[in-house]
């Protein structure tokens, strides 16, 4: 942002006309949820300040005033410019109630704990009834790690100013901020950085389609098939024209669809006809598991990996794959798990995928409330998804729905890009307290809002 906000200087945007267009698009915002009612704003000794006073400025020219709170002057030359161009007062005494409060104490600049008298305003903020809206960031949010440095308000709505940064993606600072808009103010960005996912389009299949060419994505079960008979079920509706489980179970609840192979498993990973392959849910750890990981892997195929098999992968299976095919989907704890597993020594959940990434080449999509995918094509952050996904099996049903858009293109990143959006709209879908099962039938008409 630094950078980007320099480059936009050196090309001579002044200082003050990007906060001149941050604080007055943050007041439109403001004006319409405000509508006419008071609004009281907390300014800061930076630019987040700054921004405080455009925007206070900006409401008292339409007419609608309210309380400017600022417990230190402005400490830059662009935030004092700001206060010069404020034509009302600083108020002082208890916060009133019954406001729209908009906080502008800190934005990226926060570089320690906040103490003492803006502790104390942030705590009557908390306090205080009326609607909360956060300037750029949460004013006791590190805008790089979405660490809390102060007492934290539940916001109503968080405008980020030219950028998203990290913090509005990660948990828990991204819980706090309520519905989050962007507001742009022009600046160019180079291609390549980390950015929010976009919605993606799916394609329906193209007209001399067959169920080869649509995609065949084989699941490779293991001791507990439950899991994967889950992923089948995902897997199913999200695209591929054939899904086959590849398992030595006898399976008599399997769907009518769902084509079971119990073979042996190096003669039917031979099918050429593959477009994808998925192992892990189910799995088990045992050396039998281990062997059938081995197997799937030395197929070659675009794969996706995920649970039992995230615990049974190390460097040298994958040593002389393409890694470029391999999609991986890991939690929290498999995330820690593969880091310690290749070596990797990162802290962060962000810096973690992006080093495992970069280390092997995989795609890997931390998964949680706060998912991050770090594949080809750079790092994306997503919107939170509904918390109902907290839920046994839903990872088996995003796996499934991973591998099936892998066997329909064979990008594992658009493959991981597109399960998460697919994933999220299908819990939508799905409403409240619904089991991985439900899901799994929800990923149908979340398939079709994507076409
Ligand atoms: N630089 C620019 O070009 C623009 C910046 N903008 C705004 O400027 C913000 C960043 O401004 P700044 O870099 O001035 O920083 P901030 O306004 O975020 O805050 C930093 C100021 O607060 C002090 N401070 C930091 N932590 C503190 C703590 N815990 N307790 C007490 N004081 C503390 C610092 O010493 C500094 O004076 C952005 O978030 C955005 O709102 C926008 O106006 C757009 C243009
Ligand atoms: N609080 C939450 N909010 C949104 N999504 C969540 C939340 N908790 C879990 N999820 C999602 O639910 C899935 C859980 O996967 P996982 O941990 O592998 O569970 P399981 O192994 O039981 O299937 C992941 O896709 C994760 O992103
Ligand atoms: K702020």
């Amino acid at each position: 942002m630094r950078a980007a906000e320099k480059a936009a200087m050196d090309a001579g945007t002044s200082e003050w006309e990007l906060m001149r267009r941050s604080g007055e698009g943050a007041a439109r915002w403001i004006t319409r949820i405000a509508a006419g009612g008071p609004v009281c704003l907390l300014c800061g000794p930076g630019n987040n300040g700054g921004d405080g006073y455009v925007i206070a400025e900006y409401l008292r020219q339409l007419g609608n005033g309210g309380e400017v709170f600022a417990p230190k002057p402005p400490a830059t030359e662009t935030a004092r410019k700001a206060r010069e161009a404020f034509s009302g007062e600083i108020a002082s005494g208890p916060l009133p109630s019954n406001r729209v409060f908009v906080d502008c104490l800190f934005g990226y600049g926060l570089t320690r704990e906040v103490e003492g008298e803006f502790a104390d305003l942030l705590r009557a903020l908390g306090e205080t009834k009326g609607q909360k809206i956060a300037i750029d960031i949460p004013s006791s949010i590190a805008s790089d790690s979405g660490q809390q440095l102060g007492p934290l308000v539940r916001y109503d709505l968080t405008l980020a100013l030219g950028a998203w940064k990290r913090a509005h993606f990660v948990m828990p600072a991204m819980a706090s901020m309520g519905q989050k808009r962007l507001v742009d103010i022009g600046l160019d960005f180079p291609v390549g950085l980390p950015r929010l996912s976009a919605e993606p389009h799916i394609d329906p299949p193209a007209p001399d389609a067959h169920k080869y060419r649509r995609g065949l994505l084989a699941i490779v079960a293991g001791d507990m098939p439950g899991a994967s008979l889950l992923a089948a079920q995902a897997a199913l509706r999200s695209g591929a024209g054939y899904v086959k489980l590849l398992s030595d179970h006898s399976h008599p609840d399997v769907p009518a669809e769902l084509v079971v192979d119990d073979g042996p498993l190096a003669e039917a990973l031979e099918d050429e006809r593959i477009g994808a392959l998925l192992i892990g849910p189910g799995l088990g750890r045992t050396p039998a598991a281990r062997d059938r990981l081995s197997a799937a892997l030395a197929a070659k195929r675009p794969i996706v990996l995920d649970a039992d098999a995230l615990h049974l992968l190390d460097p040298t299976m994958i040593s002389g794959a393409d890694t470029a095919n391999i999609a991986i989907t890991p939690h929290e704890g498999e995330l820690a798990q593969l880091c310690e597993a290749f070596g990797i020594e990162t802290e962060g959940k962000i810096a973690k995928a992006q080093a495992l990434n970069a280390e092997t080449g995989m795609a890997v999509l931390a998964k949680g409330p706060d998912t991050v995918l770090a594949g080809q094509r750079g790092t994306r952050f997503f919107e939170r998804g509904p918390a109902w996904l907290s839920a046994a099996g839903t990872g088996d049903v995003l796996a499934g729905i991973s591998a099936s858009r892998l066997a329909v293109h064979g990008e594992a990143h658009r493959a991981l890009e597109e399960a998460v959006w697919l994933h999220h709209e299908a819990a939508r879908i799905a409403g409240a307290a619904f089991t991985a099962g439900y899901l799994a039938r929800a990923v149908k008409p979340a398939l079709e809002a994507f076409l």
